[in-house]
This record gives C-alpha cells, sequence and structure tokens, in this order.
C-alpha cells in the first residue's frame, strides 16, 4: 500500500479519550522466537501486526516453521530446538529485534544462513553480537563491511567451556539475543554469560528473563552483569500467551493527555493493554510524567493520564536519567518544549544506533520549530518553546517509527506541523495516526460559506467577537492579490505570476483593518474592481495553492471563525461546524448597494445586482474549490432574516455542537 507524501497536523487544543495499545513490538518478536525453538505449539494473542513482526514471522517460514492465524490468535508449531531449513536466505528489513536473536540462533544451531537487511540495517552496529558467538565457535562471516549486517553464516565448532563476554553498553539486544539462544546450548552445562561495560536498556533484558521464564527456561543473573543459563535448560511452550500492549507507543497518548490540557480543554486519556505490571520498562515513562507534575491513574490493564496536579500550569523540567526507558524517552523531548524550564535527557547513548541517529534526528527537527536544543554523545537538552517562537514546520522522519510518533505531539504547539513520510509509523504501530486523531481535539472551526453580500463577513466578525475566536475573511487574501496585480500590472490569466504574488503575500489582518506591508490597504481592496479582478484570478489553481497554507496558518487556539467559498469544502473539511449562507439575488444587492452608498461610493442597484450576477456565475463555475456547499453544511436562507437573527442562529448550532 502506499503511503501519502506527508501528513499536516491541525493544530490541537485538547485530547481525550481511550487508545487500545497494539502489541508491543519487543514482545512479540520474542515470543514468536521462543515460540518457534520450543517444543510444543504455543497460542499467542495480542500479536502485533507491523512491519518488523511480518520481518520475523517471514524468517520462521523461510526457516520451516508453520505458523497459522487462528482468529485473532497465531498459533505457532515449534520445531524443538532445530529448524526444519539449513539453509535460507532472511531479509530481516531494519528489525533490530529479528536479526539479533535470529543471528544467535542460527549461529548456534549452524547451517547456510544469509541474513541481510535494509541499507540502515547495514549501519546498525552487530559486531559485540558477533565477536561474543564467534569466541565460542560459531562460524559467522560479514557480507560488507565488519561489524555490521549483511551476515553470512555457517556451521561452528562449538567450545563453550568459559564465560562468554558480551559489551552491553550499545545494545542490550546482543545480551538478549545471547540469552534467548544460548538455551539451545544447555543441554548439558551450565553457560554464563558475563557483560563487559555498564549494561543498558536494563528492562529490556529483564523482560526477555521474563520472557524466557514463560518458556520454562529460569536465567539466574548476578547484579545484572553476570547471568547463568542452567544445564538442562530447554525451551517448552507454554500453551498459551498474551503480548501486552506496546509501552513505548502508549507514551504518546499519555503525553497528549497532559498536553491537550495546557489550553484549558484537555480530558483523560487512557491506553489500555498496559498497567503497573507490565513486563516493558517503558511503562516508567508515565512515573516521569508523575515526577514531572502530571496526574497519572494506574488501574488493572490500563494507565491513564488526568493533566496536570492541581497548582502546577506546566510540566517541570530537570535532568531525566533515561537509560531504563530509552524508547519513550524521545516523547520527553517533545513535551520538554511545553515544560517551565529546560528539561535534559541523559543516557540515551542507545539512541545513536538505532532507526537512524536518534540524538542528531531530534536536535535538527526540534530546531526547525524554533526550540534551542544542546546535543552531546549521550545527552541531549530541550529549552521550552515560548508560543512566540515556534515556527511551523515540514518535520523529517529519518524512516523512524518514533521520530512520527513522537513529532505528532507538536501540533499542540502554536504552529503548522507537517509530518514527512508517515508511513514510517508501520514499523510498529501502522494505524498511529488514526488512533491519534481519535484522541486529539483540534483547534475548532467555524466555516462560513456562501456568495458574495450573503452576509458572511458580517456574520463571522459577530461570532468570532462573541465566542472570543479568531477571524479569518478569506476573500481579503484574493482581493490583497489582486490589487497588487493590478498596481503591479500582471495579466489575470498570468497564473504563474500571480500564485508567486500570493505565495509573499505582506498582509497582516489586525482587528478590521486589513495590512500590505505599512500601507493601510483596508479600503483599497474593496472597491467593485478589485473584487472582480478577486474572484477572476481565484479561479487559478496555483493561486489557491499559495493561499492554502496563509489561510490554515489562522487556525489558532481558541478557534477560529472563517468566511469564504471553500472554507467548509476545501480549507478546513474538517470544521467543526460549517454553515452555508445564502440570500436571493435581490436582497444581497440591495444589501450591497446600501453598503456602497453608505461609504460614498455612487452606484445603482441595476449595476450592482448585474455585477453580483456576474461574480455568482464565476465563482460557482470555476474548475477548483467552486463556490457549493459542504456536503455536511448546514444551509441558511437569510433573505428574510436581519443580521442578529442570523448570528442567534449560528450560535445556536454552535453550542449544539459543542
Ligand atoms: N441577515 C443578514 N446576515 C448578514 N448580513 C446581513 C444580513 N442582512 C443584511 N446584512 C448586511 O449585508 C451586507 C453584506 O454583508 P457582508 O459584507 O458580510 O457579505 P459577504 O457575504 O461577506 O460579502 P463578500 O463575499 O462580498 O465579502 C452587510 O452590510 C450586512 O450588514
Ligand atoms: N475562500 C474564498 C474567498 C474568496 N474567493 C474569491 C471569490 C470572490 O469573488 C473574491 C472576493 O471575495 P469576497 O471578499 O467578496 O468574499 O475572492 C474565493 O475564491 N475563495
Amino acid at each position: 500500500m502506499t503511503s501519502p507524501d506527508f501528513l499536516d497536523l491541525p493544530p490541537l487544543i485538547g485530547a481525550g479519550g481511550t487508545v487500545r495499545l497494539p502489541g508491543s513490538k519487543s514482545i512479540s518478536n520474542r515470543v514468536l522466537l521462543l515460540a518457534a525453538l520450543s517444543s510444543g505449539s504455543t497460542q499467542v494473542t495480542g500479536l502485533l501486526d507491523s512491519d518488523d513482526t511480518r520481518v520475523m514471522l517471514a524468517a520462521l517460514h523461510a526457516l520451516g516453521v508453520k505458523v497459522e492465524q487462528q482468529g485473532a490468535a497465531t498459533l505457532v508449531h515449534g520445531c524443538g530446538g532445530r529448524f526444519p531449513a539449513r539453509e535460507a536466505k532472511l531479509f530481516m528489513g531494519n528489525a533490530g529485534t529479528a536479526i539479533r536473536p535470529l543471528t544467535a540462533a542460527l549461529a548456534l544451531l549452524g547451517g547456510s544462513y544469509a541474513l541481510a537487511g535494509v541499507p540502515r540495517m547495514h549501519e546498525r552496529p552487530i559486531g559485540d553480537l558477533v565477536d561474543a558467538l564467534r569466541s565460542i565457535g560459531c562460524d559467522i562471516g560479514y557480507g560488507g563491511q565488519p561489524g555490521f549486517p549483511p551476515l553470512n553464516i555457517g556451521v561452528g565448532t562449538l567450545r563453550i567451556d568459559a564465560p562468554i563476554r558480551v559489551r552491553g553498553d550499545v545494545s542490550s539486544q546482543f545480551l538478549s539475543a545471547l540469552l534467548l539462544a544460548l538455551p539451545l546450548a544447555a543441554a548439558a552445562r551450565d553457560i554464563v554469560i558475563e557483560v563487559a561495560g555498564t549494561l543498558i536498556s536494563r528492562p529490556y533484558v529483564e523482560m526477555t528473563c521474563k520472557l524466557l521464564a514463560r518458556f520454562g527456561v529460569h536465567i539466574e543473573h548476578q547484579g545484572w552483569q553476570r547471568f547463568i543459563i542452567p544445564a538442562g535448560s530447554r525451551f517448552v511452550s507454554p500453551g498459551r500467551i498474551a503480548v501486552e500492549g506496546d509501552a513505548s507507543s502508549a507514551s504518546y497518548f499519555l503525553a497528549a493527555g497532559v498536553l491537550g490540557t495546557l489550553h484549558g480543554q484537555g480530558q483523560a486519556v487512557r491506553v489500555e493493554g498496559v498497567d503497573a505490571n507490565s513486563i516493558q520498562g517503558d511503562v516508567q515513562f508515565a512515573r516521569v510524567l508523575e515526577q514531572l507534575g502530571a496526574r497519572v491513574e494506574w488501574g488493572e490493564g490500563f494507565i491513564a493520564t488526568h493533566g496536570l496536579r492541581e497548582g502546577r500550569q506546566r510540566l517541570a523540567g530537570g535532568t531525566i536519567d533515561c537509560v531504563a526507558i530509552p524508547d519513550a524517552a524521545m516523547t520527553l523531548a517533545i513535551t520538554a518544549l511545553f515544560a517551565e524550564a529546560p528539561t535534559t535527557l541523559t543516557g540515551i547513548g542507545s539512541w545513536r544506533v538505532k532507526e537512524t541517529d536518534r540524538i542528531a534526528a531530534m536536535a535538527a527537527e526540534l530546531t526547525k520549530l524554533g526550540a534551542q536544543v544542546e546535543a552531546g554523545s549521550d545527552w541531549l537538552r530541550v529549552h521550552p518553546l515560548p508560543a512566540e517562537h515556534w515556527r511551523s514546520a515540514a518535520i523529517a522522519t529519518y524512516d523512524d517509527h518514533r521520530m512520527a510518533m513522537c513529532f505528532s505531539l507538536a501540533s499542540f504547539g502554536p504552529a503548522d506541523i507537517r509530518i514527512l513520510e508517515p508511513g514510517c509509523v508501520s514499523k510498529t504501530f501502522p494505524s498511529y495516526f488514526q488512533a491519534f486523531a481519535a484522541v486529539a481535539r483540534p483547534v475548532p472551526v467555524i466555516a462560513i460559506d456562501g456568495p458574495t453580500a450573503s452576509g458572511k463577513g458580517t456574520v463571522a466578525a459577530h461570532l468570532a467577537q462573541a465566542l472570543g475566536f479568531h477571524y479569518l475573511d478569506s476573500g481579503v487574501m484574493y482581493r490583497a492579490t489582486a490589487l497588487l496585480a493590478q498596481r503591479q500590472g500582471i495579466a489575470l490569466d498570468d497564473e504563474a505570476a500571480l500564485a508567486a504574488l500570493a505565495r509573499h503575500l505582506p498582509i497582516r489582518c489586525e482587528g478590521g483593518t486589513v495590512w500590505l506591508g505599512p500601507e493601510n490597504a483596508s479600503d483599497a481592496i474593496r472597491t467593485e474592481a478589485v473584487g472582480q479582478a478577486a474572484s477572476t484570478l481565484s479561479a487559478l489553481p496555483a493561486v489557491r495553492r499559495a493561499l492554502l497554507d496563509l489561510q490554515r496558518s489562522l487556525r489558532r487556539a481558541p478557534g477560529l471563525v472563517a468566511d469564504g467559498r471553500d472554507m467548509g469544502t476545501v480549507v478546513f473539511p474538517d470544521a467543526r461546524l460549517k454553515v452555508f449562507l445564502t440570500a436571493d439575488a435581490q436582497a444581497r444587492a440591495e444589501r450591497r448597494h446600501k453598503q456602497l452608498i453608505s461609504k460614498g461610493i455612487s452606484t445603482t442597484l441595476t449595476q450592482v445586482l448585474h455585477e453580483l450576477e456576474q461574480r455568482d456565475a464565476r465563482d460557482t463555475q470555476r474548475s477548483v474549490a467552486a463556490l457549493k456547499p459542504a456536503q455536511d453544511a448546514l444551509p441558511l436562507n437569510t433573505s428574510a432574516l436581519d443580521v442578529d437573527q442570523t448570528v442567534h442562529q449560528v450560535l445556536q448550532w454552535w453550542r449544539q455542537r459543542s
């Protein structure tokens, strides 16, 4: 399935609701491998369906393991410690949780196996694991650069008569890989693994040990530096096993439950599938949020955030040791933008060798938003970003699912956020953006569309005043473009030149005043000649595209009332309320005639009616964004209504919606 090049996220004013988390990637891939190596069949429920688990499933299939889907459950037929296929070429994508334990298992079992992945996988170090496996006689060769995949595995001669040493300070996955595979060689003797360097991401190793215990292998450890796999260990299926929800993915929603309340509109956000008893270290992210001032509820099978503790306006800053929450720590780098003081994340050296160099990527993308960021080899400091310093940005995601997911939280800030290549979330959470949209509360928009002189502007301005919302008169943008085009002698059919003009329109609207650079152009844009020219150039697709971002950028908390021709159909299709104002042509002409006369502009009713009908024809018949009611717009004919009655009706509809 193709995925879009980018995703524009509406600015958010709150969040609320419940999310059922997808299964944990780390648990899913460990369970699949353990079930495949076990004797007996294992029914797995809650298994994650994503790129990385598909990589593992495809590899197991190539290795001759039988896996069946039974409704929502997955049945893995274990092969009793020996893969049926003694040779295979395995594609590992960018799945670290697949390549590392499979390398260890295949190297111990021996055969003729080739493991390769995407280009980034070939930049992610695996030398420490290969060294440890070679030290006990495994036959592993590098297919490219030494220390990195691709790998070629042969049949080695195992000698396990001394402790196996493995580095634990780059990635705990090397240790986990050995723990997951070495029981295959522990039939006759204890196997000892010693960790060189300080072990990082210890919770992932704890998770490995707990899962091994479910499959009958009980690891002893001394201070998490020395591990003993007892003689006689072998994998035995537990029969059934349930995969917990993904605690790293929970972090985005838990953060949303806090950031959503900063505008005073948020409600609780509850994630289901993890709780205080989770075996995933990343649940500790919720404890960190608590320490920073969030109100967190821990229930059976769920965790929820309810904004900030009483008396708190923002999250606290400070130094946070993230060694135990390496993935969820990325979420803290975004919440830090909204904190009251700088936040320093330490112990994140492993970010350098993840899907991308996450420290560099995070610093680069936060900087695009206007943030002040400092970074070191294994730390990152993010300064709070005051509202006036936020910049709209297109966030690059580096083919890293967590970059895409955590930057969605930036849409709680006052800027437009575009997520580039959002499809990368398929690595662990293919439906992430749908799940996020389901709890996100975008800044509300009331879209008022209709033909000229139907009263849109008047009604929209009254509504904005009554609700304390911002007001966008989109016609002003087309009119300003037309005025400048007239002055610069640009022909009304020169689409490219007009679009360039529109793209760099030096416009500022303050109250009822329209500024073009230093000039107060409020009256100059209102002449009938400019209106007709605006109507003509507004039919040009490139001009409309050029003005789209400018219009959307005015969607800011607490809300926006926007009037025009395509507010409900094109510019704000997700507007909470859409109204299509009409009045018959005679009534509109009379209104416009009165308006013009009161401004001292001499004209006749016949002339006004003629021009109005011309404009109606152009606005309704153009090929792009033609004037028409959105399907979900409420029609309101104001021919027989005065302004107060019209505003009253729309306010009534608004109250029913909010
Ligand atoms: N029921 C009504 N609702 C809104 N405006 C009305 C109503 N009755 C009379 N008017 C008057 O109609 C005139 C035209 O309204 P307005 O300028 O807001 O129209 P518009 O739809 O924004 O036009 P345009 O698209 O040309 O900018 C105003 O003077 C307004 O006071
Ligand atoms: N959303 C919009 C707003 C305006 N236009 C065009 C069409 C109008 O004739 C012209 C002037 O608008 P007005 O100030 O009269 O509302 O601009 C449009 O195409 N789309």
